[in-house]
């Protein structure tokens, strides 16, 4: 299996990272636009295989996607991460125009790849990818849930004083502060949430999941890459050893949740020809009507794309 992660910034570096030391796939391509930074990042990870035993081959390349033909999976963060002071929405305008030609250059190569996207904001550049890629639905999708679910889970874990790993949970809608956490599915060791932690601390934890971004670039004056890189991973291994996995991923919805057209994250099958079910939760009004308002922004976002693109 070969995958390519395009940019080898803070996210793409830490995604290859792991592919290649889970041993995910068997070479992984790290493609940047800056001289020397892809091959740098790809040649220290390659150098560590004797240390942390494995042999996935890992190669860097400036700019050159004859290098990545025919990938399996291609992962998308190329782009600027914001600083603080911004929203995601803001980076729209630099990071479309990066994100479309990105994925030109990879649908030339690598005509049958997946391809999962990263860079922000990450609903409305899945939606640049996919319209750009002329690839089914089900092949162009985004990245956020997993990272979402796990800020999740982590401060859950935290305050319950519990393992993460006990701790299962989904969310909806986009990635930003529209995003729907959703209490009644959020269990710990089978057990529902609510039974656990009084309903004050846990829409505390709701409230700092939301922002749990806007949270570490606040203190790092960039955003987050361990969590992100590893998630899209995650996402990957899933596609490559066709796990069947059960994500939280964006995807274009067509009449799922009465709605249509809009990219959104919702739980997926993730498997080995990417989405290959949308699971359909029957959702109360008032999870249904955030999820809407979500709905609402996010179209307000595609079509800021939208207007770029027709020059209005
Ligand atoms: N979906 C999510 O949950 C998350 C999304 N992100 C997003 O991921 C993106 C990357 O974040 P970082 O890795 O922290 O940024 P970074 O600045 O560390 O890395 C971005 C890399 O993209 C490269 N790049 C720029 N234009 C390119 C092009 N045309 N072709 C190839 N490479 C190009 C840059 O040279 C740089 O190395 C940002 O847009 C950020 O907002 C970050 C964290 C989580
Ligand atoms: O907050 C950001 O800009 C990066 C991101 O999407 C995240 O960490 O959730």
């Amino acid at each position: 299996m070969k995958v390519t992660v395009v940019g080898a910034g803070n996210v793409g570096a830490t995604c290859a990272d792991v592919l290649a030391y889970r041993e995910i796939a068997n070479e992984v391509v790290l493609l940047d636009i800056k001289e020397g930074v892809a091959e740098g990042k790809a040649l220290d990870i390659w150098q560590k295989s004797p240390i942390n035993l494995y042999d996935t081959r890992t190669v860097g390349v400036t700019n050159d996607y004859a290098r990545t033909a025919n990938s399996d999976v291609v992962v998308i963060t190329s782009g600027l991460p914001r600083k603080p002071g911004m929203t995601r929405d803001d980076l729209i305008s630099t990071n479309a125009g990066i994100v479309q030609s990105v994925t030109q250059n990879i649908v030339q190569h690598s005509p049958n790849a997946i391809i999962i996207v990263v860079s922000n904001p990450l609903d409305v550049m899945t939606y640049a990818a996919h319209i750009t890629s002329k690839l089914p639905r089900s092949k162009v999708i985004g990245m956020a849930g997993i990272l979402d679910t796990a800020r999740y889970r982590a401060f859950l874990a935290e305050a319950l004083d519990v393992s993460p790993k006990d701790i299962q949970a989904v969310l909806l809608g986009g990635h930003g502060d529209t995003m729907v956490p959703l209490p009644r599915y959020t269990t710990v060791g089978g057990i529902p949430v609510t039974e656990l932690i009084e309903e004050e601390a846990l829409n505390a934890i709701i409230e700092r999941t939301k922002n749990g971004g806007g949270e570490l670039v606040k203190l790092m004056g960039t955003s987050a890459w361990y969590a992100p890189g590893s998630a899209a991973a995650q996402m990957v291994e899933a596609i490559v050893r066709d796990q069947k996995r059960v994500f939280p991923v964006c995807i274009k919805l067509e009449g799922e949740y009465g709605i249509d057209g809009t990219y959104l994250g919702v739980p997926v099958v993730l498997g080995k020809n990417g989405v290959e079910k949308v699971i359909e939760l029957k959702l109360n009004d008032q999870e249904m009507e955030l999820l809407h308002l979500s709905d609402k922004h996010v179209k307000e976002v595609m079509a800021v794309l939208d207007n770029m693109q027709s020059g209005s």
